[in-house]
C-alpha cells in the first residue's frame, strides 16, 4: 500500500469535518474534491473512498483502535491508519496492510489492531458497523432476513442512470457513454449500470439532460402508479423531483404533474433538472398549510406519496445518516408518513390510483402503514399490489410501494 501524506491528511480532515462538525459526508467530500484542482482522478477516489469507507465501517474501526470517541487530530489519523490495516481483510482486497512510518501512526500496535478485530467479528453490531438500537430494530421488525440485508446495506452501491426518454433513448446513451461500460438492467427498462464507479456529472450527455442518476429500485416507483399519456398527476412529497422528472417522461409530456414539498428550495431545484430534461408539463406548488391540499380535493388521477422516512433501505448511498438517525426521530417521521397518507390521499379522484412509497426496510414505516390505512379506510380503497426491493435480494436500493385504488 503506498499512501501519500497529503491525501491521507484531506482525508482525515474529511472524517472529521464529519464526525465533530457533524457535517453531511457527501457535501464534506464534494466541497473538499473542489478546494484543490491539482488532484488528479486517482487522488480523487483515494480520498472519496477512503471517506466513504470510514464512515461506513466507523464502529468497528473505533473498536479496533480502543478509541471511543475521536475529538483531535491525532485520534483521527489513527483511525485512519487502524483502518488501512483491517481494510484488506475486512473489503477482501489483495493488498498489503504495512503502514508507513510516519510520527502520526506511532499510537499503532498492528497486531493488537488484529487482534481486536478477530474479536469484533462475531460481534454483529460492531462488525457490521451499525449503532446498537438500528440493529435492534432491524432484528425485531426483519428477523431471519435482518443480517443479510444488513451485511449487504455496507457494499458501496453502484452508479445506475436512468435514461430521459424525452431526450434520447438507452441506446444513444449507451454509444455515448462507451458501449462497453455500461449494462442494462432486467425488468428496469430505461436503467443502465456502469460496470466500474464513474463521475457523470460533467458530462455533455448529462447536461444536455439525456439522463439522471437513480437507484434501479427508485425507477420501479413512478411506473408502479399505472402511468398513461393525458393523466393528471400530483407527486406530492416531490423533493427535488428525481420521480417527478419520471413521471413526466412516462406520460411523455403530456397530462399533467403537480410537484409539490413543504421545502422551496428542493422544488427551485426541481425546475431547475426539469428544464434540464425538457419537461413541459410541469408545475411546482409549495405545501404551507392543509388548505392547499383540501383545496385539490379530488383532482389526481394518481398521486405519489413518496413520503419522509428513515433512509434505512439506501444507507449504501448515505452510510452517514445511520449514525445521525436517532430512534425518536423514527417515532416522529412515521407519525408524519400517517398523517400524509391520510390527509392527501383525499386529492385522488373516485376510481383513480395512489402509490405509498418508503426507502426503507422497515415495515413499521411501509407494510404496517398500509394495513393500518386499509383498516381504517377499506370502504374508500382497495390495495390492488404491494412491492419491495431488497440490496440482498436484487441488488437495488431498499424500496417499498403499495399501489391503491379509490372505490
Ligand atoms: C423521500 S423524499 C422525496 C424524494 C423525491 N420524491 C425524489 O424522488 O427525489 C420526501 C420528501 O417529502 C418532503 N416532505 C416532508 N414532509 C412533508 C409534508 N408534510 N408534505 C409534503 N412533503 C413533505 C420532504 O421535504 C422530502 O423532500
Amino acid at each position: 500500500m503506498k499512501l501519500y501524506k497529503g491525501l491521507v491528511d484531506a482525508t482525515v480532515q474529511a472524517v472529521m469535518d464529519i464526525f465533530v462538525k457533524n457535517r453531511q459526508a457527501d457535501r464534506v467530500v464534494e466541497v473538499l474534491l473542489k478546494s484543490n484542482k491539482k488532484w488528479g482522478a486517482r487522488d480523487r477516489a483515494f480520498i472519496a473512498e477512503n471517506t466513504y469507507e470510514m464512515v461506513r465501517w466507523w464502529r468497528l474501526i473505533k473498536y479496533v483502535s480502543s478509541i471511543d470517541k475521536a475529538t483531535d487530530k491525532d485520534e483521527f489519523w489513527t483511525l485512519f491508519g487502524a483502518w488501512q490495516i483491517i481494510k484488506p481483510l475486512h473489503l477482501k482486497l489483495e493488498t498489503d496492510n504495512k503502514l508507513p512510518e510516519w510520527e502520526e501512526f506511532s499510537r499503532l500496535n498492528a497486531e493488537h489492531v488484529l487482534e481486536l478485530y478477530a474479536q469484533a467479528l462475531p460481534i454483529r453490531k460492531i462488525a457490521e458497523s451499525i449503532p446498537d438500537w438500528i440493529d435492534q430494530t432491524g432484528e425485531e421488525q426483519l428477523g431471519n432476513k435482518w443480517p443479510s440485508e444488513l451485511h449487504a446495506l455496507n457494499q458501496p452501491a453502484p452508479v445506475v442512470l436512468r435514461v430521459n426518454t424525452l431526450k434520447s433513448n438507452i441506446e444513444t446513451v449507451k454509444q455515448l457513454l462507451g458501449a462497453e461500460d455500461v449494462e442494462t438492467i432486467d425488468g428496469v427498462p430505461d436503467a443502465l449500470v456502469f460496470k466500474k464507479r464513474r463521475n457523470v456529472f460533467g458530462s455533455e450527455s448529462f447536461k444536455d439532460g439525456f439522463f439522471e442518476v437513480q437507484d434501479a429500485g427508485s425507477q420501479l416507483i413512478a411506473p408502479f402508479l399505472d402511468i398513461k399519456p393525458g393523466l393528471s398527476v400530483i407527486d406530492a412529497c416531490a423533493g427535488a423531483g428525481g420521480k417527478s422528472l419520471h413521471l413526466a417522461a412516462l406520460l411523455q409530456n403530456s397530462g399533467s404533474v403537480l410537484s409539490m414539498d413543504i421545502e422551496e428550495n428542493k422544488l427551485t431545484e426541481l425546475q431547475r433538472r426539469a428544464k434540464r430534461n425538457g419537461v413541459t408539463n410541469l408545475e411546482t406548488m409549495l405545501i404551507t398549510s392543509e388548505e392547499i391540499i383540501h383545496g385539490l380535493a379530488g383532482t389526481a388521477d394518481r398521486l405519489l406519496l413518496d413520503v419522509p422516512c428513515s433512509g434505512l433501505g439506501v444507507l449504501r448511498r448515505n452510510p452517514d445518516s445511520k449514525w445521525k438517525l436517532k430512534t425518536q426521530f423514527l417515532e416522529t417521521i412515521r407519525n408524519v408518513q400517517w398523517q400524509i397518507l391520510s390527509t392527501y390521499c383525499t386529492m385522488v379522484k373516485k376510481g383513480g390510483k395512489m402509490v405509498y412509497a418508503t426507502c426503507s426496510v422497515l415495515p413499521s414505516e411501509s407494510e404496517d402503514q398500509i394495513a393500518r390505512f386499509m383498516k381504517k379506510h377499506g370502504k374508500e380503497w382497495k390495495l390492488l399490489s404491494q412491492h419491495r426491493t431488497s440490496v440482498a435480494n436484487d441488488g437495488f436500493d431498499g424500496f417499498y410501494m403499495a399501489l391503491l385504488q379509490k372505490k
